[in-house]
């Protein structure tokens, strides 16, 4: 790794470069921690509380009331800005009765940004990647698709080699690949392609999809129902796993198309038994497509062994550029899609559009480059797992979301009873994390993947996903032990319900009445 680009992203990558963004500092109300909120919602609506054990009236409401006061009261934070949507409030105001301990949180040193811990919204580009990308933004310039000159040769040429490393990463026969704009075009042409193409003749208008599904799954296939088409959305048991027999039982001979189950969840790590799937697939004519967004380039993945027929990757997930991705589309038997993008033809007519040298041929060397570390990653990457999960567990009242067994260990779900996610997450301004995905971080519902699961709306909402990559230290996972140990105590500590817990009484036998 020679090049000045390699130099730059090593420190780049360590997270030092360059400072906080300058919106950090203010927040719209709808971030503010969900304690307050919910305690405002709460006081609004007048719950009270009272126990069948001991009949004691414990006044739930005048707990919260308290608990919302002082904080106004410390923070400054007025109550008619937080009712008002849209209103700004300085995060550092909110942060100032935590200032002891969350020191660390707000005075970050100049020039440095938070501890990344994101890994399933996206990855860092890997230095090396960039190095291989560059040539293609200046003198590599010429369209891959023009076949009457050097030009259009070379860059044909680096984009082949690209093609042959994605698909020994996947087992698959490079003429198998086609590039695409990432994981989500890709999982719409799959299954809306195999759909349209096989439901023409009116017989096979039936999908099998899960709940837990990547939403871009899941709105393909509504879009299929509008078509006329019929969806089975599985439920997934209370580890995140789909019941095989609930599966074969919903294949309908003859009349399904197409299941598209996920590879790794991208909320809980959760790996589908996919061989299984692959096999009953298989045997009952019925098109295997996979979402391997999670999973290509972290977990071994096999085509043929799995007998998978199509399946959705990005190059972002795994260290490589953004906006670029490939779907793989079996050949023998083949597997036939009705194109979603028309045009000049490229992609053995499958996508049209001028392929993005630079983009596939960074994507092609984060795939190369997978294929060699992928062993090397998953056992440092199962190692820092194992300690950010041991010391996270032993914090009471703290459970991991989904199978202990069959995860990517490089996704860590935890629900913290009896603490606010998002009161969690900005107590935690210091480590960039989330509750759930990137397009629904917005959003204060709960995740729907944990409620596919059975988790309570509290459940779901004291939840945080922990994403450990390849450029992930020891002592960044040691930081971000002792920063949530630390916080969740603090506001287990504000906490009305948590006061409830550590007199004894058990929750669950409160009889909530509203007024
Ligand atoms: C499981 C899963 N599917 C699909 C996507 C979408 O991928 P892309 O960003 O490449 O469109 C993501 C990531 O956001 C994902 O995690
Ligand atoms: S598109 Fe990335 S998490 Fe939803």
């Amino acid at each position: 790794m020679s090049s000045i680009a390699s130099n730059t992203l090593r420190q780049a990558s360590r997270l030092c470069l360059t400072k906080a963004a300058p919106s950090a500092g203010l927040l719209r109300a709808s971030a503010l921690p969900r304690t307050a909120i919910a305690a405002q919602r709460s006081s609004r609506r007048g719950y009270v509380s009272e126990t069948k054990k001991d009949n004691a009236q414990v006044n739930v409401d005048s707990a919260i009331r308290a608990e919302q006061k002082a904080f106004f009261k410390e923070t400054g934070v007025k109550a008619d800005e937080m009712s008002v949507p849209g209103t700004t409030v300085s995060a550092d105001a909110m942060m100032s009765p935590m200032a002891g301990v969350l020191k660390q949180a707000t005075v970050m040193d100049e020039g440095q940004r938070p501890i990344y811990l994101d890994m399933q919204a996206t990855t860092p580009l890997d230095p090396r990647v960039l190095d291989a990308m560059l040539p293609f933004y200046s003198g590599l310039y010429g369209n891959p698709h023009s076949r009457t000159h050097a030009y259009g040769w070379e860059t044909d040429k680096a984009i082949e080699e690209a093609r042959e490393n994605i698909a020994k990463l996947i087992g698959a026969d490079p003429k198998e690949i086609i590039f695409t704009s990432g994981a989500t075009e890709s999982n719409n042409m799959s299954i809306k392609g195999v759909a349209r193409f096989f439901g023409r003749s009116g017989k096979k208008k039936h999908i099998i999809t899960s709940q837990t599904e990547h939403k871009c799954v899941l709105d393909s296939c509504r879009h299929l129902q509008d078509e006329g088409f019929d969806v089975t959305y599985l439920p997934v048991q209370e580890n995140g796993l789909i019941n095989m027999e609930e599966f074969k039982a919903a294949i309908r001979p003859g009349e399904t198309a197409i299941a598209s189950i996920m590879s790794v969840n991208n909320e809980i790590g959760v790996i589908q038994p996919l061989e299984e799937i692959g096999k009953i697939c298989r045997a009952n004519k019925v098109f295997f497509h996979t979402d391997a967004a999670q999973a290509v380039g972290k977990i071994p993945m096999d085509v043929n062994k799995m007998n998978i027929d199509l399946m959705s990757i990005s190059s972002h997930k795994i260290y490589g550029p953004k906006g670029i991705g490939a779907c793989y589309v079996r050949r023998r038997p083949r597997v036939r899609i009705d194109p979603i993008i028309s045009g000049g033809g490229q992609e053995r007519g499958l996508r049209s559009g001028t392929l993005a040298p630079a983009l596939v041929v960074g994507f092609g060397e984060a795939c190369r480059i997978a294929s060699e570390e992928l062993e090397y990653d998953s056992k440092r990457i199962k190692k820092l797992s194992d300690r950010l999960l041991k010391g996270l567990l032993s914090l009471e009242h703290t459970t991991q979301n989904g199978d202990h067994e069959h995860f990517y260990p490089g996704c860590v779900n935890v629900s913290f009873a009896y603490v606010e996610g998002e009161s969690l997450l900005m107590a935690l301004k210091d480590i960039a994390l989330s509750s759930g995905s990137a397009c629904t971080s917005a959003s204060l519902e709960p995740s729907y993947v944990l409620r596919a699961l059975g988790s309570s709306d509290e459940s779901a909402h004291s939840s945080i996903r922990f994403g450990i990559g390849r450029f992930t230290t020891e002592s960044e996972i040691d930081y971000v032990l002792k920063a949530v140990q630390e916080r969740v105590t603090f506001l287990r500590e504000l906490s009305p319900l948590w006061e409830l817990v550590q007199e004894g009484i058990a929750l669950d036998s409160i009889e909530w009445s509203q007024h």
